[in-house]
């Protein structure tokens, strides 16, 4: 039998010298100059820096939302940017959950069916989905929200509709922009413990584009990007 050492594990997601420019009119700009990263599985993941240095650029790219002008992305081994818009549609709805810092629910389907909207779209039966979307809102108690509205919502509640509605295809990796950018400090926290949760019960991986610096501070690994490029933070 062979042994696995635990450095023998690929990781989870690797840039690969990804430059991105953007053309205007007149002039453009190099958003990202050349960053190279490996992300290991289970892990929690800070991005941090200025606004406008590029996270969001960065984090779309990774999830394949967006090309880079150059340089790949390989999720699991595979690289997402070469991949045809049909393949990497497929790849994002198996491998990758996204959540948003306005969560982005759609306002005319309750908290359930929103949680089983990713589902549904992959062609799961309504029942099958609906089942799920309970056994999730129950995990993570919110069973109570299941048939309110985004709108009845508050600002904490509908960030973890938005987290279960990431997860409940249950993929290895995902990408949060400024999960907890317009909660107040409690919201922030019950939302960070929460994907912590997530992470120890289901080896999750997040990457997660923030300002929030004492967030930042809770993540297994944080790194800056500034002027294009990433460096690992000491803090
Ligand atoms: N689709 C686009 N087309 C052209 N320029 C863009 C586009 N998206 C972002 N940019 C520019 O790229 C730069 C990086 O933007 P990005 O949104 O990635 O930064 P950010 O670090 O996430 O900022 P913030 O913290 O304010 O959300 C900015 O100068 C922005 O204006």
């Amino acid at each position: 039998m062979v042994n696995k050492n635990i450095n023998d594990i690929p990781p989870i997601l690797c840039c690969s010298n990804i430059i991105k420019r953007y053309q205007y009119s007149n002039f453009s700009i190099t958003v990202l100059d050349g960053i190279t990263m490996s992300i290991e599985y289970n892990k929690i993941i800070a991005i941090i820096g200025a606004s406008g240095s590029g996270k969001s650029t960065l984090l779309h790219i990774m999830g394949g939302l967006d090309k880079p002008t150059s340089g790949d992305v390989f999720l699991e081994g595979r690289a997402l940017n070469k991949l045809s818009d049909k393949d990497c549609s497929i790849m994002r709805n198996t491998s990758i959950g996204f959540i948003y810092q306005f969560h982005h629910l759609l306002p005319d389907f309750s908290v359930l069916e929103n949680i089983a909207m990713p589902l549904l779209i992959k062609g799961l039966k309504f029942a099958i989905a609906k089942h799920k979307a309970q056994f999730i809102l129950e995990l993570i108690g919110l069973n109570n929200l299941c048939d309110r509205y985004p709108c009845e919502l508050s600002g904490g509640e509908s960030q973890r509709v938005a987290v279960a509605r990431a997860i409940i295809n249950n993929p290895p990796l995902v990408l949060a922009d400024e999960p907890t950018g317009n909660l107040d400090e409690s919201n922030s926290n019950n939302v960070f413990k929460l994907l912590e949760k997530i992470n120890l019960w289901y080896g999750t991986t997040f990457v997660i584009a923030t300002h929030d610096l004492s967030l930042a501070k809770k993540c297994h690994k944080i790194y800056i990007v500034s002027n294009g490029m990433l460096k690992i933070s000491t803090i």
